[in-house]
């Protein structure tokens, strides 16, 4: 695993850096999308490389990792809605080449099981982007989540409502209680798995996630487990780790051939 440590502003530039490099190398990769706030910085980068550089996303195939159940199709805060917000429309993504789990669909099972096989169809994700929750979750795998888990339904904590609360008019009661998420094996069959965590709220979780013992109690610390996985985290989101001296060596001398 490796842990990059840089300004909110440099951490997006970076994973930008490397959904680029990924494009340019096959036009037609498979990208892993994550909503909340933590990637919004990258989609950012990507519109403006888009718009100013020809970055091209024609090809590209996209799937979300989670959705809320429940929302009406046209509800701003459905995820799909979300997604195609803030970084679909603006990279003029063919709409028919991003896809989420169905949220609204009559048989939330099938579902499902209908999203992982059309990530399997598309020979699988390329570059996952992740967001971690302050309880450690990644996508809607909230603590106690299978560690080999799949695509399906989960019940949110009490805990992602209130944080999500501020999608949603400051009012818990309007965060939906149940989201259809990949599971924890779903994430990790990616090839490359790049998380970006910013602010105090989010050090313990990265500390679990980086430094604890894999446990279904902070679903992130999976990743561990993953063969390339990066955390970008600025300062504050890094107050916490015990080795933060060591990552910022290590990446302070890694050569610049190497990307993330
Ligand atoms: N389902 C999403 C996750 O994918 C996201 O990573 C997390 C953190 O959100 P934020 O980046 O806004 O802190 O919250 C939500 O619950």
């Amino acid at each position: 695993m490796e842990v990059v440590i840089a300004p909110a502003e440099e951490l997006a530039v970076l994973a930008a850096d490397a959904i680029e490099a990924l494009l340019r190398r096959r036009s037609d990769a498979v990208l892993g999308l994550a909503t909340g706030s933590s990637p919004l910085k990258v989609y950012d980068e990507l519109a403006r490389r888009h718009a100013e550089e020809g970055l091209s996303f024609a090809q590209a195939r996209g799937f979300m990792l989670d959705e809320y159940v429940g929302l009406d199709a046209e509800h701003p805060e459905r995820y799909r809605n979300v997604i195609a917000t803030e970084i679909a429309e603006r990279v003029r993504w063919p709409a028919e080449q991003v896809q989420g789990p169905d949220g609204l669909a009559a048989d939330l099972p099938a579902a499902c099981a209908a999203y992982e096989e059309a990530i399997e169809a598309a020979g699988g994700v390329d570059l996952q982007i992740l967001g971690i929750g302050t309880d450690g979750h990644i996508a809607f795998n909230e603590p106690g989540s299978s560690l080999a888990s799949r695509t399906r339904i989960k019940t949110l904590t009490r805990q992602t409502r209130v944080d999500n609360a501020r999608f949603f008019d400051g009012d818990v009661e309007k965060v939906p209680t149940h989201c259809l998420t990949q599971g924890l094996g779903t994430i990790m069959d990616a090839r490359h798995l790049v998380l970006l965590a910013t602010g105090r709220q989010k050090a313990e979780a990265v500390h679990q996630l980086v430094e604890g013992p894999v446990s279904a109690l902070w679903p992130a610390t999976v990743m561990q487990l993953h063969p390339h996985a990066t955390v970008l985290v600025d300062e504050a989101a890094a107050s916490r780790l015990q080795l933060a001296d060591y990552y910022r060596q290590t990446y302070a001398s890694k050569p610049s051939w190497q990307g993330l």
